[in-house]
């Protein structure tokens, strides 16, 4: 079994879990679940938006722990600070050691970011969830679900005022998922089965996401010259998350991150 399916297994377990802790209707009473979205597409689209989704990840499955030291309200008001367009917040435990606390403490700290819940949604029950716990936008994995299911899930959090971030890996994922129902198309360059991430998983997908879609690039990204490749190539969104995350001050990686960005633009424009 590879890790996704592990981690996949182990949802299904907590999901119908926390069924029993936590009803439906309970979650539907809860004060952030009337609170109306941001738009995730809106604020990646906008005018001399940074495009960086940054992203709150303790540890993970290919890492083990990048930083269990900052605390979450802390380091995703820093991100915004710096110029971070959205956040990401994993709310997954026994993989990333997330929680939903994690995201309704970033909600408070930034209530006008959109926040994306980075989790592996395989029910209805997690987008509801999602909307209760402050979230403004879900993702869902191509290699996770059935297309039937991401249509069905993409309708219920629509419904719920959530936009829909469809993940995919490769041209397979992209022709049987891809369906006009989600908002934005992320490319996940980190192959969930080998760990190994390289960018050029996004530049050969590129061309085959409509225009309508916001693109976003997933995983790996490091440099300013390796977006500055990605912007070329048609994306608006870059998630990152362990390049911040492994030092102590994320917040500031992410505006150093930055600045070399506008730097290579300003010289792209003299010349
Ligand atoms: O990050 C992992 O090791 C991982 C393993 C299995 C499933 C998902 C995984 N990551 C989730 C993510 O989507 C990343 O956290 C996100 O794209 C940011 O990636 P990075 O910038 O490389 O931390």
């Amino acid at each position: 079994m590879d890790v996704l399916e592990r981690i996949i297994e182990r949802k299904r377990i907590e999901v119908e879990h926390q069924k029993t802790v936590v009803s439906q209707r309970e979650l539907e009473q809860r004060p952030l679940f009337n609170r109306q979205p941001l738009s995730a597409h809106a604020a990646l689209r906008r005018p001399g938006s940074s495009g960086i989704i940054a992203e709150f990840k303790r540890k993970s499955p290919s890492k083990g722990i990048i930083n269990d030291q900052v605390s979450v309200a802390e380091t995703t008001a820093g991100y915004v600070r710096a110029g971070a367009a959205c956040l990401s917040v994993l709310t997954d435990e026994p993989f990333f050691g997330g929680t939903s606390a994690d995201l309704m403490l970033a909600r408070e700290a930034n209530p006008a970011t959109p926040i994306i819940r980075k989790d592996f949604i395989i029910d209805p029950y997690q987008i509801v969830e999602a909307k209760a716990i402050g979230a403004d936008f879900i993702l869902l994995i191509a290699s996770c679900l059935t297309p039937e299911e991401v249509e069905k899930y993409s309708q219920i959090a629509h419904n719920l005022g959530l936009e829909v971030l469809l993940e995919v890996h490769d041209e397979q994922e992209l022709a049987s998922h891809l369906t006009q129902t989600v908002d934005l198309v992320g490319v996940n360059n980190r192959n969930l089965k080998t760990f190994v991430t390289d960018i050029e998983t996004s530049v050969r997908l590129s061309s085959l996401i409509p225009a309508s879609f916001v693109k976003i690039s997933e995983s790996g990204l490091q440099q300013a010259e390796s977006i500055q490749v990605l912007q070329q190539a048609g994306y608006q969104g870059f998630l990152i998350g362990e390049t911040f995350m492994k030092t102590a001050d994320p917040g500031l990686a992410l505006q150093q991150l930055i600045n070399e960005l506008n730097s290579i633009s300003q010289k792209q424009y003299i010349v």
